[in-house]
């Protein structure tokens, strides 16, 4: 019986080394000895270079590898990110916007404030009414002072980062700290037993490399689970449109420039612009459906978003992507398991992938299988667990796009196609048009974005539910007051102390942050 203790990675971007991080850090705390991790990446095929707007899981997904918030904030280019705006998602006019904010509702584990908020045809928006992420995210404010410790929050926040220096840090972090042996070489064959397992890969100066499990972060070209164990990708390029990508770095105009605390999503007519605020530059991309518009049409909605900004956006360098929505069809077969844009895209919404590579490596590690007789039993577990949570994210980013009222390019109206989406989405949005989303929607352990995430985006989107008197008793309404107050108290004790993002980042830069 073969025992799993060589993990061989193959890839160096994102994925590659958040995974070997994880990994490693686990075993390295683990009493258990003689585990090895190995990560080999080539130094002539370019990582995709994008994906710099995280989830608040990677606060601790650093702290557990060891890694000091200071020093990450100081090398990686970081800002703080308080949630997503998304402007022009609904009407397509000038003053439409919603926040998807990172922290939950007012009392939400004991009271569903929609109702309450909905029959108080208040001018205020959902989120606004239910929490201060709005109003700090709209102020331009940091989501904690130099004297909160590392990772810990005032108003919960993530990060937005540069994606290469992110990809270099943490290189360094795992190979002088979780012992990750690093190999930079290209894989040039997979050599593989009767039973279909990779026994090594073949590299093109470092000869065979052996391994027990071997994790593909090739990206895209999904090296070892698509070219080499022929694991179909399924695509939902129906549910999903865009195939397209145009990414720019984009320089201040003034070194001390704001930097926003939230992703800006402005909707286009047929797919929508990133702006990622990070303190030397911002990142801004153009996503659409090239079956709905040309791509000089799309670089001209680009440059458009740009003008008055920055002067002359088209001297910048553009650097095109093309995408494709979808996911394998299992993420794990035989020893091999994909994490990483090998596993499968979707559009950066609502910033998912940075996470899923989070999710999936934590699991890896903490189920990996003693040994090769029980990993096709935790090989099946994983590859149910993940099927669930990319269909829930494509169901989710669906959402953002069947409720907009735009009609001024066919993309927006077929989108609210129900044929284009998933049976679930479709009964529940019947559902939540007579009763409110709530946990018991979202039963599964596996949810990734919670009833809360769900009204945001619904509630922002101008959705009604039809009030239910039995929803509301006296004892709710005067709670849900109560919570309303408290938003507004908290709200303005929030925005009297927290400086801005720059302000803070400065004093971080300066002072570090004190370490627990
Ligand atoms: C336009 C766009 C915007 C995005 N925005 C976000 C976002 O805001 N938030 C988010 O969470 N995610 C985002 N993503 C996704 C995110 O970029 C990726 O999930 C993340 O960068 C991980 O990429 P990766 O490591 O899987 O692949 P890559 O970065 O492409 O790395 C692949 C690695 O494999 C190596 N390799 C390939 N072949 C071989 C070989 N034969 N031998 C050795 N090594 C090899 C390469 O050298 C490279 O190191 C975005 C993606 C796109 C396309």
């Amino acid at each position: 019986m073969t025992n799993i203790s060589h993990i061989v990675i193959v890839g160096g971007g994102s994925a590659g080394w958040l995974s070997a991080g994880i990994i490693a850090a686990k075993l390295k705390q683990s009493v258990a000895s003689g585990f090895t991790v190995t990560l080999i990446e080539s130094n002539t095929i370019a990582s995709v270079g994008v994906g710099e707007g995280t989830w608040p899981t990677m606060r601790s997904t650093l702290k557990n590898m060891g890694i000091s918030e200071t020093e990450f904030i100081k090398q990686c280019d970081v800002s703080f990110k308080q949630g997503a705006k998304f402007a022009r998602w609904r009407t397509g006019k000038q003053d439409d916007y919603y926040y998807h904010p990172l922290v939950l509702p007012q009392g939400f584990e004991q009271l569903d404030l929609v109702p309450h908020w909905q029959a108080s045809d208040s001018p205020l928006s959902f989120s606004e009414m239910v929490c201060p992420q709005e109003s700090l995210c709209e102020q331009g404010l940091a989501p904690k002072l130099i004297t909160t410790p590392e990772y810990r929050a005032v108003a919960n926040y993530a990060y937005h980062m540069d994606a290469g220096k992110f990809a270099t840090f943490l290189q360094q972090h795992c190979v002088e700290n979780l012992d990750v042996h690093h190999i930079v070489d290209d894989v040039v064959g997979v050599n593989k037993t009767d039973s279909g397992d990779i026994s090594s890969l073949a590299t093109a100066k470092h000869g065979q490399i052996k391994g027990d499990l071997f994790i593909d972060c090739t990206g895209f070209k999904a090296l070892l689970i698509g070219e080499h164990l022929n694991v179909p990708f399924v695509s939902c390029n129906e549910t999903l449109f865009v195939d397209q990508a145009l990414a720019i770095q984009v320089p201040y105009q003034q070194e001390n420039s704001a930097i926003a605390s939230h992703t800006i999503s402005t909707a286009q007519s047929a797919g929508w612009i990133w702006d990622i605020g990070l303190p030397t530059r911002r990142g801004v991309g153009h996503v659409y459906s090239s079956r709905h518009v040309g791509e000089d049409h799309a670089y001209q909605q680009l440059m458009q978003y740009l003008s008055g900004q920055v002067d002359k956006p088209e001297s910048l360098d553009v650097k095109k992507i093309p995408i494709e929505a979808g996911h394998r069809a299992q993420f794990w077969k035989n020893n091999c398991v994909a994490i990483g844009l090998s596993a499968g895209f979707l559009e950066p919404l609502e910033a998912s992938a940075l996470l899923l590579i989070e999710i999936s490596a934590q699991m890896v590690v903490d189920q990996l299988p003693t040994n090769r007789q029980v990993m096709d039993i935790v090989a099946k577990r994983y590859n149910e667990t993940f099927t669930y949570r990319w269909a829930r994210i494509i169901d989710f980013l669906k959402l953002h796009y069947c409720l907009s009222e735009r009609t001024d390019n066919p993309f927006w109206i077929e989108h609210r196609d129900p044929s284009t989406m998933s049976e679930r989405l479709q009964e529940q949005l019947m559902l939540w048009k007579h009763q409110f989303p709530s946990d018991a929607d979202f039963e599964s352990a596996l949810e990734i974005f919670p009833a809360a995430s769900y009204q945001y985006v619904l509630y922002g989107m101008g959705f009604r539910t039809h009030q239910n008197p039995l929803g509301r008793s006296q004892q709710s309404i005067d709670r849900a007051q109560m919570a309303f107050k408290k938003n507004i108290a908290e709200t303005q004790q929030m925005s009297n102390v927290l400086q801005s993002n720059r302000d803070l980042l400065e004093k971080i830069y300066k002072y570090g942050l004190q370490t627990i």
